[in-house]
């Protein structure tokens, strides 16, 4: 499965935080200092200006700026700073309802319509649509005509009829940061909806709330100021910056200056607002920039088996027969899963049984994360599993939200090929893993953060409260797959899914982390399917493998047989092209051709365009699995010749 890397980035905005970033652009700096500014003198007005906004001077009216009267008076000799200052109260006390209603609303069905999706999204989509289709301002008039001179009102229906916008932006936003796997991570740990949305998503969204009420905020400063300037805001004499514009209008031919106290004020406000929302988001995305990343520790996929244990060494421990899969902890039967309406995997079935660990091989493309996502009800792209089940510890988790949830970070554990993308870049890894361990065990503060270094302790990280307080930019890809695997340890899981787990890593970082892997095992018991593409993991790990072609299971069996005596042409090539195989100074030895495209498949046997042992019998009609010998299984209409000749890759 492929990832999106922004999320790595996402704890480096943190440092330096974002208030710091936008006060080092001048524009940001000016803007926020400008809007401090003015609410603190307004929130102060009568220590700001001796003069009551309704005393009137009459032997002053229309009067310029005086040491008496700093910004002048109006057509009664009321001082301007006062009735500014005053009117500034009622702007931001409007800007402030409608804000508030603005965010209730719009954050709340935003977040819910693109994390829950189906009827919800539905919903929320279309109220958000039919909300955009009324004409705002003429509403906000009809609701001043029913309650006369009541800006609450005019301010709260407002909120709700500018809500739409942000609903529309944080729901694309959301679809987006739920496709993530550390997302996937959370709920595989076993962390409820609104925990996921309000802890893991929430978080990712703030900067862009922020930019988004500060816009809307100029558009409220605009209107409160429009409907005084009408006459229908704060009812006369007491102060409104659009009724200071309506006097000074007035007024123009015989005191021109009072537009400047007046409108001056106003247009600042306005244009800080939108230039304060432009600073935040241009801060907020500047350490998003890919350049910017960490570089992960990638190798090329084919180094990985050159330093992976030789498959030499496979039968050394003693590994036991194939089980029976009515023991089984885990049985995936006929499991078969669409994205997008296409099958991308047909009728899958194996079985995973206690203590035991089990290789899920193929080339990349053939389904194994898709069906490994899919046994813990995560599949990715909005697909969804059609048939079959996935039955854990006796139970169907297929269509079964409330036995998943129990199941997921306590049962079956997770983890993923890209440890940095799995772990919330807004949180410290030890806060990720209490949280963890808390979801688990009922447990105070200080009992968490002691299991916590313990968790880190058992997966082998040095200095474990050290590593505790850091977060996962900070960690190189080795440490941060130690940490997704102390976090996926921290429900003590029966049974941990590994997703390529060193597929991302550097060579001497691989062998350390299947190492752990193995020590691990042996020490909590936990059964292992671990997906892989790479024969020197599944030698070394692995006791029995299930090899997977073009979305279906094309062979299974006990490690040592299927090296020995592959009983699929597939599995005989990928043998084959093992790197450890190749003779000094020939090429590697590959399968011609590629795997076809879901949508693509063949009626007959969908290895049959680059199987060299392919004849008409093969795409005659769909391959089924057979059983040729005890605790084998091949899709193979050749699966008796391949039998007789004891085939070698
Ligand atoms: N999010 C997605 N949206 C659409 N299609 C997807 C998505 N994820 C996987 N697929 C499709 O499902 C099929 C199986 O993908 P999957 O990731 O399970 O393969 P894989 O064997 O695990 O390969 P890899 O090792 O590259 O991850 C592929 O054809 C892929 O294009």
């Amino acid at each position: 499965m492929k990832l999106s890397p922004t999320v790595a980035a996402g704890k480096a905005a943190r440092s330096p935080g974002l208030i710091p970033r936008v006060l080092r652009r001048p524009a940001g700096a000016i803007s926020l200092g400008w809007l401090v500014l003015l609410t603190m003198a307004t929130l102060a007005a009568s220590a700001v200006s001796a003069h009551s906004p309704l005393d009137q001077d009459l032997s002053h009216v229309l009067a310029g700026p005086s040491g008496h009267h700093l910004l002048g008076t109006d057509n009664l000799g009321r001082d301007l700073l006062s009735r500014l200052l005053y009117g500034g109260r009622s702007t931001l006390l409007a800007v402030a309802e409608a804000l508030a209603v603005f965010l209730l609303i719009g954050v709340t069905s935003g977040l819910a319509a693109g994390f829950l999706g189906g009827w919800t999204d539905w919903l929320v989509t279309r109220s958000a649509e039919l909300l955009f289709a009324l004409p705002g301002i003429i509403i906000v008039l009809v609701v001043l005509s029913v309650f006369p001179g009541n800006l609450h009102a005019a301010m709260i229906t407002f909120g709700v009829l500018g809500s739409p916008g942000i609903t529309r932006v944080l729901r694309s936003q959301t679809l987006g940061i739920r496709e993530e796997l550390y997302v996937a991570a959370a709920q595989v740990a076993g962390l409820r909806r609104g925990q996921i949305m309000r802890r893991h998503i929430l978080p990712r969204l703030a900067s862009t709330v922020i930019v988004q009420s500060s816009l809307f905020a100029a558009v409220v400063v605009v209107i409160q100021a429009g409907l005084g300037f009408l006459g229908l805001g704060a009812q006369p004499p007491n102060p409104s910056w659009g009724g200071l514009v309506a006097d000074a209008s007035q007024n123009i031919d015989r005191a021109p200056w009072m537009l400047v106290p007046t409108g001056v004020p106003l247009v600042l406000t306005v244009m800080a607002l939108g230039i304060l929302g432009d600073a935040i988001r241009d801060a907020a995305t500047e350490n998003w920039s890919v350049s910017k990343l960490r570089e992960p520790e990638r190798r090329p996929k084919t180094r990985a088996a050159t330093a992976a244990p030789a498959p030499e060494r496979v039968g050394e421990t003693g590994r036991p027969a194939a089980p029976d899969d009515t023991d089984a902890l885990l049985t995936v039967r006929d499991l078969s899963i669409a994205i997008g309406g296409t099958p991308v995997v047909q009728r899958v079935s194996f079985h995973v049984c206690a203590g035991e660990t089990v290789g899920l091989v193929g080339e990349s493309g053939c389904g194994k994360s898709v069906t490994s996502l899919g046994i813990l009800g995560l599949v990715p792209g909005g697909g969804d599993i059609t048939d079959g089940q996935v039955i854990f510890n006796g139970a169907d988790l297929v269509g079964a939200p409330r036995a998943l949830e129990h199941v997921r970070g306590t049962g079956i554990a997770y983890v993923s090929q890209e440890p940095m993308v799995a772990l919330d870049p807004t949180f410290s890894v030890g806060d990720q893993l209490a949280e963890a361990v808390r979801r688990h065990q009922d447990c105070d503060r200080r009992a968490a953060r002691a299991r916590v270094v313990e968790l880190l302790r058992m997966v082998n990280i040095p200095d474990p409260a050290g590593v505790a307080k850091r977060y996962p930019h900070q960690l190189s890809g080795g440490m941060a797959q130690r940490v997704a695997i102390a976090l996926a340890l921290a429900g003590d899981p029966e049974l941990l899914i590994a997703d390529e787990p060193t597929t991302a890593l550097d060579v001497t970082v691989q062998a350390e982390i299947l190492t752990l892997l193995r020590t691990l095992q042996q020490q909590t018991g936990m059964a292992i399917l671990i997906v892989t593409h790479d024969w020197g993991v599944v030698a070394d790990l692995c006791h029995r493998s299930v090899v997977m072609y073009a979305g279906q299971v094309v062979e299974q069996a006990e490690v040592e047989q299927m090296f020995s005596r592959p009983l699929h042409p597939y599995t005989a090539g990928l043998l084959g092209a093992n790197p450890h195989l190749a003779r000094h100074g020939e090429p590697l030895p590959t399968i011609p051709g590629t795997v076809p495209a879901p949508g693509n498949w063949p009626t007959g046997c969908r290895f049959a365009a680059r199987c060299s042992l392919a004849d008409d019998t093969c795409t005659e009609r769909p391959v089924q699995l057979t059983a040729p010998a005890p605790d084998r299984l091949t899709r193979c209409v050749h699966d008796q010749q391949l039998l007789a000749e004891g085939s070698h890759p």
